[in-house]
């Protein structure tokens, strides 16, 4: 990592409270390393403050998001809202319950290593997605996936559950309780349109999603595409709970029902408005415009 100042921007609230510790951890290993004012702590205090203060963080060479993939999102949201030429370096240290973004870039969610794996790592011109004005690192979903990532923010603090077993308890749940088809009709690359129709329909420019699922195993942060993962009709719920189990491992492709596409740019509609997800959090709207900007933020990957 190149040396200069280094803005860690932290959500204390992540993984229900642990993130204010963690960041403070952080803050001390950086600042051993680099040097006591060559890093400055930013902690959110609330939704979109990330965005704000990445926006904002002129003069720091490097922006480092601790907390969940929610955090992770709205930093890049910041950065990439600034000049390509005026983007400071991104890093990433995960304290969150999915850490879809981490497990694509290998980093590890132990604090302590993830800030040795950062000293030791390439800021590498990272492909970054776009939808509906908000850009998104890893994931973007709509119908069943969604709903089940949004199901874990309300199942969390019920539970107190975190990591794979929350994401496979909520799976289950919503593949047995809903699992509705959803009209759509789409046209990839400005293609034909496409009428279709969906149990989840999930958008990617790494291949994880939903705390570990590897949905879409061959998509790579760095070629310049999109990778979709679509799940049709007719699949009962048996079936259903078998490819959900097998998409853990990435296993899923290769079944009928499951339609893996490669694209630059996506126009989807659906009839209904779909639960929808953009990094993990909630994103609202029937129709979605879908492109990405290849190598837009260098991101550091160990
Ligand atoms: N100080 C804060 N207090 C409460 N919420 C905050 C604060 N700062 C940021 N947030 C919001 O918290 C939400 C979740 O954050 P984040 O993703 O970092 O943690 P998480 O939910 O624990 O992790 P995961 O996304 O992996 O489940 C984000 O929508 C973010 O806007």
């Amino acid at each position: 990592m190149d040396e200069g100042k280094i803005l860690l921007i932290a959500n204390p609230a992540a993984q229900n409270g642990a993130g204010s510790a963690a960041a403070e951890r952080a803050a001390s290993i950086l600042r051993a390393y680099f040097g006591e004012d060559a890093v400055v702590l930013a902690r959110t205090a609330g939704p979109r403050h990330a965005s704000e203060i990445a926006e904002r963080s002129k003069g720091c060479s490097t922006v480092i998001a601790l907390g969940g993939d929610g955090v992770i999102h709205e930093a890049a949201n910041g950065i990439m809202r600034r000049a390509i030429e005026d983007r400071p370096a991104f890093g990433i240290i995960p304290v969150g319950s999915g850490n879809d973004y981490a497990r694509a870039l290998g980093i590890s969610a132990n604090v302590d290593e993830a800030c040795a794996q950062l000293f030791k790592a390439e800021a590498l011109p990272t492909d970054v997605g776009w939808a509906n004005g908000r850009w998104f690192v890893e994931t973007l979903s709509f119908g069943l996936d969604a709903a089940i990532a949004l199901d874990t923010v309300d199942r969390r603090v019920r539970t107190g559950r975190t990591g794979t077993v929350l994401y496979m308890e909520a799976g289950i749940d919503q593949v047995l309780h809903h699992l509705d088809e959803r009209r759509y009709e789409a046209s990839f690359d400005e293609g034909e349109s496409e009428r279709g129709c969906s149990y989840a329909f999930a958008v990617q420019v790494g291949p994880f999603y939903g705390g570990s699922f590897e949905i879409c195993p061959e998509a790579h942060l760095d070629d310049g595409l999109l990778d979709a993962c679509i799940a049709h009709p007719p699949l009962g719920t048996v079936r259903a709970v078998y490819l959900f189990l097998r998409a853990k491992g990435g296993k899923h492709t290769g079944f009928e029902q499951i339609d893996m596409r490669r694209f630059r740019t996506l126009h989807v509609e659906f009839d209904e408005v779909p639960p929808a997800q953009i990094d993990g959090e909630r994103i609202e709207a029937r129709t979605f415009d879908v492109s990405v900007e290849p190598k837009a933020l260098n991101v550091l990957r160990p």
